[in-house]
């Protein structure tokens, strides 16, 4: 039997304030699938109807094909893991896995051998005597990752597990997860609102918008082709641009501030006819930054440098074009030594596949562009915001 978890047409709300609407999903077994959205977008309120915390007004869930949608959490072969574990402090580390299975009356020796081979899965196989209190916040979560594996569930609920934890630990989490995923073969339904971790984590990504699924595809599906503007900026926060799609001699045209350039080939194999307002989507390291009249760019995108920071490998460039009401953000690369002066005026390009056409469906949030600066003091990070000091 196969244990695909299926959501079907689930709706909720809560007094009248729609958390989820008519959301579809199915997860194939062993999949590690991540919920992502902003704050308030009906995450939490999909992984608690999953693990039976609530029964939604509307729809089914299904379980290896057998529904479960009003089965009470204990009665589902679902566990959840949640953003600070909380463990019993009267209990050892051992004592604090072995919980759920003494609850089920379980032998002793299938406890202790369980025990042991959960605390070797989250590599605590020396802090079995530990207690609680005795924890770093990374070894406290993967004691609670031990405790809710333990009971070999077909669906562990992950709640933004890792939001807590410092930046070194969060990674080195990362890397222990999808291990644990690995050596489980247990399906991972994991919550976060931050994209960087669920493009490392996931197989798959389900995004949502306002309650809805917005789109549902692999990480580099997503980043490489999102099919709209929210995703695009959700996902590795891309330039998405307003341009206008003109007639051309062949096709269309895109018209991008005062410049016009050929429609990006469409790698889904249609052709956009409508003419009429779109957003252009690039990426910041797709656009090349070069001074005015090098590298054979020919300057038909101009553009002058608004402001930069340095991130060890690359500049994070904000430049402002004429014509266009949003800055774009770019990535040079520290080795290329592109002169980065505010206020310089620099040639911009990017290959045609680079760009992406997307509909107009929602406008994105978009900052102001801020008046250039010509603060040129010394030190790598220069621009707008030194200009407020
Ligand atoms: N118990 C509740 N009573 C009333 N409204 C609720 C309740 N729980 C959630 N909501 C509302 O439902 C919507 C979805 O909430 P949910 O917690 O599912 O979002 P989320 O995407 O998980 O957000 P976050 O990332 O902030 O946890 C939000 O507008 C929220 O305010």
């Amino acid at each position: 039997m196969s244990w695909d978890l299926e959501i079907r047409d689930v709706s909720h709300e809560y007094r009248g304030n729609v958390a989820l609407n008519d959301v579809s999903l199915s997860f194939g077994e062993g999949e590690f699938v991540t919920l992502l959205g902003p704050s308030g977008c009906g995450k939490t309120t999909l992984l608690r109807a999953i693990a039976g915390f609530l029964t939604p007004r509307r729809g089914r869930i299904l379980l290896g094909g057998e529904e479960i949608t009003g089965r009470s959490p204990d009665r589902r072969p679902v566990n959840m893991v949640f953003q600070r574990p909380t463990l019993f402090p009267h209990l050892n580390v051992a004592d604090n896995i072995a919980f759920g299975l003494r609850v089920e009356r379980r032998g002793k020796q299938e406890i202790a051998r369980r025990v042991e081979d959960m605390l070797g899965l989250v590599d605590l196989a020396d802090f079995g005597g530990r207690r609680a209190h005795e924890l770093s916040g990374g070894q406290m979560q993967r004691v609670a990752m031990a405790r809710a594996l333990i009971k070999r569930p077909r669906v562990l609920l992950l709640d933004e597990p890792l939001s807590a934890l410092d930046l070194k630990v969060r990674l080195q989490m990362e890397v222990e997860l999808r291990r644990m995923h690995r050596e489980t073969g247990a399906t991972f339904v994991h919550v976060t609102h931050d994209q960087r971790e669920a493009l490392a984590l996931s197989d798959r990504i389900a995004l949502f918008d306002r309650g809805r699924l917005v789109e549902f595809a692999a990480p580099e599906e997503i980043y490489r082709r999102p099919n709209s503007a929210f995703a695009a900026q959700f996902v590795g926060d891309a330039n998405v641009l307003p341009v206008d799609l003109v007639p051309a001699a062949f096709g269309m045209a895109v018209q991008l501030g005062e410049v016009r350039m050929p429609t990006p080939p469409d790698p889904a194999g249609g052709t956009r006819t409508d003419a009429g307002p779109a957003w252009l989507m690039v990426r910041p390291e797709s656009i090349r930054v070069s001074p005015v009249g090098a590298g054979g760019t020919s300057g038909r995108l101009r553009g002058s440098v608004l402001d930069t920071a340095y991130r060890g490998d690359v500049f994070s460039c904000r430049l402002s074009v004429p014509g266009v009401p949003v800055p774009l953000k770019a990535e040079v690369p520290v080795e290329e030594g592109v002169l980065l002066d505010v206020g310089a005026d620099v040639d911009l390009a990017w290959p045609p596949e680079a760009g992406r056409v997307l509909p107009l469906d929602r406008p994105p949030a978009v900052p102001p562009v801020p008046a250039p600066t010509d603060n040129r003091r010394a030190g790598r990070n220069k621009g707008s915001a030194d200009a407020l000091a």
